[in-house]
């Protein structure tokens, strides 16, 4: 239930103590004056929630491009820092600023907008869909062989220290997400962030190792433990970026070979080709969980700009309580890759929810799925297998990063 006292604007830099308190505590957390989340917000682009004079809510877009199926880098809306005090929940906090931001979205021109889910029960009412890409908690021996068919070449693998690698690693990472569904473009906060080194950040394992490859890099800490029977140490993948393929496959066996370690986790994408590197697949362990949460804000320019696997033609039905510019039917026609997307009164061949097309916008999830799940409706036989096989991507979308 709405709550008519509350108000919404933008925060200045004199709001910032009171907005990390109120976020801070929304979280369980203490404020600690320098938050991770303060070095990447905009400060116009961030919303403080009032009831009256008391700010009781927060909530931050991030303004990045995404890579869709195709290879476009899209403007997104990255959203984050959603917090509402304990005591002003369930009165309409959240929803006041959903619908703020996604207007606010629509009017930067974003047609996408994004975010990490604390809870998996929040985000589908404002028509955000899920798993939208998703990741892989991976774990694996070392040690073990590669198939025969795998070569490893000779290239060398250096470990330096942070300052050697950053330079190298944000042209190689620059150049990557380019070409992967799914990732996204990064400031100087961004990488702070994610490669956050400080004491506090490592939760009793070691600082960060870096080791470069002439083509990709790979960054670890290290899970020191040594037992009677010896070292038992695992390496804690943070990130690991290849420009080919034969890099991928060395920098690889370079952490299976690396001494004194008997274990490798990683969170990774979901196709990752480790597990067909191997001799022993089932040996690599892989556990799901979902990533990025997809909003499609403007059904319209964002349907285009992303390629698709085969023609379709076929009239969908978009409901979007929230952005009713996408309500409607849409005629979706796809020649050679290309989407042309123009509005009609012919009659629907799908009807959907917007959360289910930015399930599947990134090739992600399955409208054929998501028919099974009572959330797609086909009207005319065929066009919801149709419509799957075209939104697939050129593989399964992954972020690495939380924002
Ligand atoms: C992208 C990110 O930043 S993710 C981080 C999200 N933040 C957190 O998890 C911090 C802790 N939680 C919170 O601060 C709050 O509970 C929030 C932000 C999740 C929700 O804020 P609220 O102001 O309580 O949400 P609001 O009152 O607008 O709720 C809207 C609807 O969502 C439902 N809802 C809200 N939160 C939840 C939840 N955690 N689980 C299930 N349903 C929820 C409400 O019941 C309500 O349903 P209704 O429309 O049927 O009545």
């Amino acid at each position: 239930m709405a709550d008519s006292a509350l108000s919404i604007r933008t925060i200045d830099q004199a709001d910032l103590p009171e907005f990390e308190k109120v976020f801070s505590w929304s979280f369980l957390d203490e404020p600690a004056g320098e938050q991770r989340w303060m070095r990447v917000l905009e400060l116009d682009r961030a919303h403080a929630i009032f009831d009256g004079d008391e700010m009781v809510g927060t909530g931050g877009i991030l303004t990045r491009e995404l890579t869709v199926p195709g290879g476009a880098q899209v403007p997104v809306g990255a959203v984050t820092v959603v917090g509402v005090k304990p005591g002003h929940r369930r009165r309409g906090v959240a929803s006041l600023l959903m619908k703020t931001q996604l207007h606010a979205m629509h009017e930067a021109g974003e047609p996408i907008g994004i975010l990490w889910a604390s809870e998996g029960a929040i985000y589908r009412r404002f028509g955000y869909g899920e798993l939208a890409s998703s990741l892989s908690m991976m774990k694996m021996p070392t040690r073990m062989p590669f198939h025969p068919g795998v070569s490893v070449s000779d290239a060398r693998i250096r470990q330096v220290t942070r300052e050697e690698a950053m330079p190298f690693m944000r042209e190689v990472h620059d150049r990557v997400r380019r070409a992967r569904i799914g990732w996204l473009s990064r400031v100087d906060g961004t990488w702070e962030n994610h490669l956050a080194d400080a004491e506090s950040d490592r939760d009793g394992l070691s600082a960060y190792r870096y080791c470069l490859h002439p083509q990709g890099y790979v960054v670890f800490r290290v899970k020191h433990e040594w037992d009677n029977s010896g070292p038992q140490n695992e390496l804690h993948v943070r990130e690991l970026v290849c420009e080919t393929e034969q890099a991928y496959v060395d920098l690889y066996r370079f952490l299976l070979d690396v001494d004194l370690a008997t274990g490798i986790s990683y969170f990774t994408n979901t196709d990752d080709p480790i597990v067909h590197m191997v001799d022993n697949p089932r040996k690599v362990r892989q556990e799901l969980a979902d990533a990025l949460w997809l909003r499609i804000v403007d059904v319209e320019r964002a349907l285009p700009l992303r390629r698709y696997q085969s023609d379709v033609d076929s009239v969908i039905e978009v409901a979007d309580s929230l952005c009713p510019w996408n309500s409607g039917r849409w005629r979706l026609t796809v020649k050679s890759g290309e989407a042309l997307v123009t509005r009609t009164d012919d009659s629907a061949d799908v009807s959907l929810d917007v959360a289910a097309l930015g399930s599947a916008y990134l090739g992600g999830v399955r409208l054929s799925v998501l028919r099974r799940a009572h959330r797609v409706v086909e009207h005319t036989a065929g066009h919801v297998d149709a419509l799957s096989l075209a939104f697939l991507g050129e593989h399964e979308p992954h972020c690495p990063e939380v924002f």
